[in-house]
Order: structure tokens, then sequence, then C-alpha cells
């Protein structure tokens, strides 16, 4: 089933001078249960691409529809379409850090309609925490847990609303290799209640072990997908890694 389909989507930031144009017709599709690397050199458009994908920026133009219906351009119904669909993880966590793991957990919940109790968003919580290890934390400020373990609240925090489509910028960027391998597992085991997961990443270790990989390049898709883009990148063949192995 097809949970995203984009075509001919363009962004241009800024004008005159200063105009920016970082994404030209992109045209892709992501089907549900499938996890999709998108590689490519720095400034090549990744990060433009999932906001678009991800609802959090308007598209310049093009077309979106997700779930089978065209993509709303009212941002009352983006929004909520938003945390229906969607979550959302980032290289530097996004976390709150002064609050606590079980508010940071529930954050998506509460804008969820119909609303949801508190109990229940407790028990949301609580349930999303055990699944990555980390209902130890529940009350535990999250400026006091390591990075490994805050990417772990920020992916307890995306499975709260049970999203279809996982958008991930650069979620081990900023992990060392283990954790970033023990990340980059707990990410893909969504994909067995049928989450889509699309993961920006520089990392050819990290793009392996997905199930397909969008190469870019220029605001543009790779002519011929992963091999090609890998090798203009410079990052090399993907069955061979270099460094630790991250699968
Ligand atoms: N808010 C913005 N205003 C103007 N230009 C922008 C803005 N955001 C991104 N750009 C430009 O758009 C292009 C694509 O940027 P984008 O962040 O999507 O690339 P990226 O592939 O994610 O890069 P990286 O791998 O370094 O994160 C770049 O030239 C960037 O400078």
């Amino acid at each position: 089933m097809t949970l995203l389909q984009a075509s001919g989507l363009s962004k241009t930031y800024g004008q005159g001078r200063l105009r920016v144009e970082a994404l030209h017709e992109v045209s892709l599709s992501i089907e549900s249960g499938e996890a999709v690397a998108l590689m490519g050199p720095s400034g090549c458009g990744k990060s433009t691409l999932l906001s678009l994908l991800g609802l959090t920026l308007p598209a310049t133009s093009g077309e979106l529809v997700v779930n089978g219906a065209l993509a709303p351009a009212r941002e009352r119904h983006r929004a909520r379409l938003r945390n229906a669909f969607f979550g959302y993880l980032h290289q530097e966590f996004a976390i709150v850090e002064d609050d606590s793991v079980a508010n940071n957990v529930t954050i998506p919940l509460e804008y969820a309609r119909p609303r949801i109790s508190r109990r229940q968003r407790r028990e949301r919580a609580r349930r999303a925490l055990n699944d990555v290890g980390l209902e130890w934390a529940l009350h535990r400020k999250a400026s006091e847990l390591s990075g490994g373990e805050r990417q772990r609240v920020a992916i307890a925090r995306a499975l709260t609303n049970e999203p279809h489509v996982v958008i991930a910028d650069e979620p081990t960027a900023a992990l060392d290799v283990a954790t970033a391998r023990e990340i980059v597992t707990l990410l893909l085991s969504m994909r067995e209640q049928g989450t889509s997961i699309l993961m920006a990443t520089h990392d050819p270790r990290v793009a392996d072990r997905c199930d397909r990989l969008i190469g870019m390049e220029d605001g543009h898709l790779a002519p011929d997908d992963a091999e090609m883009s890998l090798t203009e990148t410079g990052l090399g063949p993907t069955r061979e890694p270099s460094g630790p192995s991250i699968g």
C-alpha cells in the first residue's frame, strides 16, 4: 500500500539574489512497512525533501498524496495530519531537556483528536518507553540521560501516536557506532507494525540496512539510484564498509 506519493515536488527558498532552488521536481513513493534511506552530498536537498514529505514545510509546486488523499493546504489540517500520521526524529533529538522523560514522550498525544486522557497518555508513554528499554527513565529529567538514551526517548515519542511514517533526519549523526547500531535496529523494528521509515543519512552502513536507497544530488533524485549516488558522493560501495559495521 502506498503511504506517500510525491509528484514533481519543488521547493525554492528566498527571493531575488537570495533565491535557492533546493528541490526540483522530485517524484517518489513510499510503501507501507518499508525503510528507505536518502543519501547524497551536503546541501543536495535531503532535509528539504523530508520536510516536504512530512508536511513541516509547504512545497513551492508539485503534488503530495498522503494515504490516498491530496495533502491539505491549510495549516490547521496539515497539523492534524502531522500528528495522526507522522513521527519525527532529528539528529539533535529535539528533546525538552528540562522536562521529564514522560512529558517528552507524551507531547504528540497532547494534540491528538479525539483527546486522550492524562492517564491514558501516561500509560502510552510507559508502553513506548518499555518498547525502547527505558521504562526505568519515566520520571527522570531528559537532561540526565546520555545521547543514545535521549534518542531512544525521541523514538518512544515518535512511537506513542503509532505513526504510519517516521521521518528521520540523520538520527544517528550524533551517536557513536555501537549506539547508532542499536538505534537503527530499534527504528527498523517499527516496520513490523507496518510503519515506514524514511531516513536521511550520511552513513552508508546505516543506509545498507534499509530496504531501499534513494540517492540525491543537487536538488534531484540521482538518475540511477544508489550506486551512482554513493560513488559520486565518495561514500563508496556499501557492501564492504571500511569502519566498524552498523549491521
Ligand atoms: N531556510 C532556508 N533558507 C534558504 N536556503 C535554505 C534553507 N534551508 C535550506 N536551504 C538551502 O537549500 C539547499 C538544500 O538544503 P538541505 O538542508 O535540504 O540539504 P541537505 O542535503 O539536507 O544538507 P545536509 O546533508 O548538509 O544536512 C542548500 O543549498 C541550503 O543552503
